[in-house]
Formats: C-alpha cells, structure tokens, sequence
C-alpha cells in the first residue's frame, strides 16, 4: 500500500492548513473511509479526484463536521485546523462551519434577498456593529464573489432570481460573509453551464490568496486548471497525494494512473 502519510510530508513545502490522521468514517457497516493521512496547504487549492462512490464528498464533509448531521455516520481519527482539533468537545460545530465555509453541488440560495442571503451568517454571528457596518459586509462579500458588479442595483430582489452561475457565485460570496479561513466546494460547478464554470473557476484561483480552498470534482480538466496539490480516492483510501502537475504527469500508482487515463472510473 502506498504511504500516503509520508508522501504528505514530503510533498507539504508550504504551511498546513488541516492536517488529518488516520481517519476513518463508517456509514453503520459501510467502511466509507479507510485511514486516511493527508497535510492541506494553508492558501491553496487541493482538488479531491476519485471515481464515484470512492469517499471525496465524505471526507470533505469530516472538514466542518457535516457528517455529524447524519445519524448513521461515525467518524474516527483526528482532524486538526491550525493545530486544533475540531472534534474536541469544546468546538461548537457552528461556529467551525462559520470558519470552514462550504459551498455544494447544486446552488442554494436562501429564499431571501441578496442582501439577506450574505447578511445572514454576519448577523447570527454578530459580526457588524451596526447596518453600516453590515452594508459593507455585504458589499466586501459579494465583491469577493465576483458577483457586485451584477448585483448591486438590485441588491433587495430574490437571491432565486439570479441564474445559476450567479448563484453558485452568490452562495459562495455567503460562504465568505462569516470570514471563513477554509472553503469547502463539493462539485461547485456540476450544474452550471461552461461560461459560468469558467467564472467560478476564475474564482476559486483568485480565493486562494486568502483561503484553503478544498475542491471535489469529477472533472480532471478542472482539477487541473484550478488546484495546485490533487488527492485521489479509491475504494475509501487515500492512494495518492501530490502537487497537481504530478498526479497528472507521472503518478506514482498504477490505480492513479488508470483513473487518469480513463481505465477506472
Ligand atoms: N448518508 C449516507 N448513508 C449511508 N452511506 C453513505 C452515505 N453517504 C455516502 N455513503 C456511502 O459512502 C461511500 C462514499 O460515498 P461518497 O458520497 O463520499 O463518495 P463520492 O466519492 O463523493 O461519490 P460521488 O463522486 O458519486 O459523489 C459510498 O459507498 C456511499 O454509498
């Protein structure tokens, strides 16, 4: 087996983000995750690749303990942020969502306004002093989501309205309003069409100077172009970890290589 816990110590050059150790995640008897070591840069991207059913979106969701909102999962192991452990008792599991923010397949706007739909997560957070301070919240995080420009003169209009590309743009800005330091994207771009693919990419490459951003995709064309380091999952374990140019030039394992040729998928 490859030693996936020492080629994340050879391959982290720069700072960690999250470190993970021996993590394994249970769905009742399903073994969904099977010890999986990794070290996550601080100010990059990493992609999840994998063919389906192989655990990407379960070990993304260890991250801001999402899973814990399934009854039948159990998660074993460590998950450090900073040298923190976000399983410890003490950590509130909302207050770690606010800081590991997390954007999903399809977008999910809240059947509110724009403004309210960034406003949200500032306010149970009680991050702004008062509406001035909000107003610039909101402008600062759609700004973030390269979204202002098309909707500031209708900023009390329904978030629904919008397409899906700036949706999805709309939900990550919201995702950036609680001043996340980590965020998750499962699939981000899966319903959109290719000119907003390419603008949520855009996106993400930009978000990097300021978050750990973790990407599950199908695409290999999109782990490519916006990640820097690439995981690959098989089967629930973690079988290769690199720097993204790499995994796709010269992996290391033969199951690697057949994802990315297309033999196994
Ligand atoms: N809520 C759940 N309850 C029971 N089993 C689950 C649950 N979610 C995932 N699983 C199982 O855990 C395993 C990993 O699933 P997961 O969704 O993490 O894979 P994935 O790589 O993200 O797949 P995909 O690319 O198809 O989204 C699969 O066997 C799946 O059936």
């Amino acid at each position: 087996m490859y030693d996936t816990e020492k080629l994340a110590t050879d391959v982290n050059q720069t700072e960690t983000k999250i470190s993970a150790r021996n993590v394994q995640v249970y769905y009742g008897d399903t073994h969904a995750i099977k010890d999986v070591n990794v070290d996550i840069d601080a100010k990059a991207v990493t992609a999840f690749i994998g063919p389906s059913g192989c655990g990407k979106s379960t070990f993304l969701r260890c991250i801001n303990r999402m899973n814990d909102t399934i009854d039948v999962c159990r998660v074993e192991g460590d998950i450090k942020i900073d040298g923190e452990d976000i399983y410890d008792k003490r950590v509130d599991p909302v207050q770690l969502r606010a800081k590991v923010g997390m954007v999903f397949q399809k977008p999910n706007p809240f059947p509110k306004s724009i403004y309210d739909n960034i406003a949200y997560g500032p306010r149970i957070h009680g991050l702004a002093k008062n509406k001035a301070d909000l107003d610039e919240i909101v402008e600062k995080s759609l700004r973030r989501g390269a979204i202002w420009n098309e909707v500031k003169d209708r900023l009390h209009a329904p978030g629904t309205g919008l397409s899906g590309g700036q949706q999805q743009r709309l939900c990550i800005a919201r995702a950036v309003a609680t001043e996340p330091e980590v965020l998750l994207m499962d699939e981000p771009c899966s319903a959109l069409d290719p000119i907003a693919t390419a603008q949520v990419e855009e996106l993400i490459d930009e978000l990097r100077d300021q978050y750990s951003v973790v990407i599950v995709t199908h695409s290999m064309q999109q782990a490519a172009r916006v990640s820097q380091k690439t995981a690959f999952f098989h089967l629930g374990n973690l079988v290769e970890y690199g720097d993204t140019s790499q995994i796709f030039t010269t992996p290391q394992d033969e199951r690697t290589e057949s994802y990315i040729t297309g033999r196994i998928g």
